[in-house]
């Protein structure tokens, strides 16, 4: 696994994945404190603001070049909001989006245009972000028109085809006549035409079956070895995520509240939130997952309109303290190297010197019962 890319100075070194070597030092995308605040309107003859829906409220997030960053976290805490805002589908409110160099928010609408080439995006649903009244080859030169791509179009419709696995026949038909792991082929085609650097893949394999999940996943990982792609995964589904990333950020509530290698997040989630979210994975082995100790995820996600004080996880959070955890926003703190983590005892929980809730704990003979 890389290092994470905050570990400063640090070697390159070989990923869990494939072997690639990445600098952990030269970023790609650099997010500083990003802010979407989405306005809550009232009033019938004069509209006032009278609050907000603060869906990312002041992340922080490095990825680096030819690496794949994963973003988990449950619906609703602000993920896609976070990939849309980076590449400028939705108007962040707050903070900076730096791409190779480049800081997006300088840009006007026709320099974001051009920019929007080097960055690309795979969405859930490709039903519903494919025209269905397109054909595959319309789809795939529709952005080589609109970026003024010459040569052969054709030539390379039938090129991004067989990059992802589709026969040159896939050309002339249209979006319903595929099933929805071809479809999500195309939808990937679509997004290399322009040969970008950066793909914020929103949820790449959720719409398919689990089947079907593992032949994208590979396709994803191909192309980004043989393309030497960047990718930004935003997933819920933590296997996904842990299989993909290299490095994998967990968002609550509208921030980040843990980031670590994929396999060290796995081993040793230390934010009682990832411990909660990784409760909820079934491990394979059945002796494994028979024995665990489970930390149940209780009540709803707060509205991020009106977010709890303090540590945003607190109202839900099977080891908090009173009052501190009420009371002060924890920062993302750098306990292992590349392991970040915003928990006010995220140590004491560690060292097991702070214990959960009873009633948040599932013993293993009980979850076996
Ligand atoms: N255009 C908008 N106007 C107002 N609120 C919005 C808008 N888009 C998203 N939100 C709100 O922002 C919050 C974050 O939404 P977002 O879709 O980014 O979360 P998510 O983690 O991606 O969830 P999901 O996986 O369900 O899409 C939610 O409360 C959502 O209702």
């Amino acid at each position: 696994m890389t290092a994470q890319p905050s570990a400063a100075g640090a070697d390159p070194v070989p990923t869990g994945r494939d072997q690639r070597e990445i600098d952990p030092d030269d970023v790609l995308l650099s997010v500083r404190g990003l802010q979407v605040h989405f306005p809550i309107r009232r009033g019938i003859l004069v509209e006032r603001q009278v609050g907000a829906v603060k869906a990312v409220d002041g992340v922080d997030l490095a990825v680096p070049r030819g690496s794949t960053v994963g973003l988990v976290g449950e619906s609703g805490c602000g993920k896609t909001t976070f990939g849309r805002a980076v590449l400028r589908l939705v108007e962040p409110t707050g903070g900076t989006v730096t791409f190779d160099g480049t800081d997006l928010r300088e840009l006007d609408a026709e320099q974001m245009r051009r920019q929007r080439r080097q960055m690309q995006m795979v969405f859930q649903d490709p039903m519903a972000s494919l025209d269905p009244r397109q054909s595959v080859e319309s789809v795939l030169t529709e952005p080589l028109r609109a970026h003024d791509i010459g040569g052969d179009h054709r030539a390379r419709v039938r090129e991004l085809l067989d990059v992802v696995g589709l026969p040159a026949s896939a050309a002339s038909r249209y979006p319903h006549e595929f099933s929805g792991g071809q479809r999500q082929r195309v939808g990937i085609a679509r997004a290399i035409a322009l040969e970008p650097q950066l793909i914020v893949a929103d949820e790449p394999v959720s719409a398919l079956d689990v089947s079907i999940q593992a032949q994208v996943v590979n396709l994803l990982e191909q192309l980004q070895d043989r393309l030497g792609l960047t990718y930004l995964v935003i997933a819920h589904d933590l296997a996904v995520v842990r299989h993909i990333a290299d490095v994998v950020a967990v968002m609550y509530l509208g921030g980040l509240v843990e980031q670590a290698p994929s396999d060290e997040l796995y081993a040793t989630p230390l934010h009682p939130y990832t411990r909660a979210l990784m409760s909820a994975v079934p491990i394979p082995d059945p002796d494994v997952e028979e024995s665990r100790e489970r930390i149940l995820l209780t009540g709803d996600l707060p509205s991020p309109a009106a977010p709890p004080s303090g540590c945003r996880f607190h109202t839900r959070c099977p080891f908090r303290q009173e009052t501190r955890c009420d009371d002060e926003r924890p920062a993302l703190r750098e306990i292992r190297p590349g392991h970040t983590v915003a928990c006010h005892w995220a140590e004491d929980i560690e060292a097991g010197r702070i214990a959960p809730r009873e009633s948040a704990v599932v013993e293993p003979d009980v979850s076996t019962a």
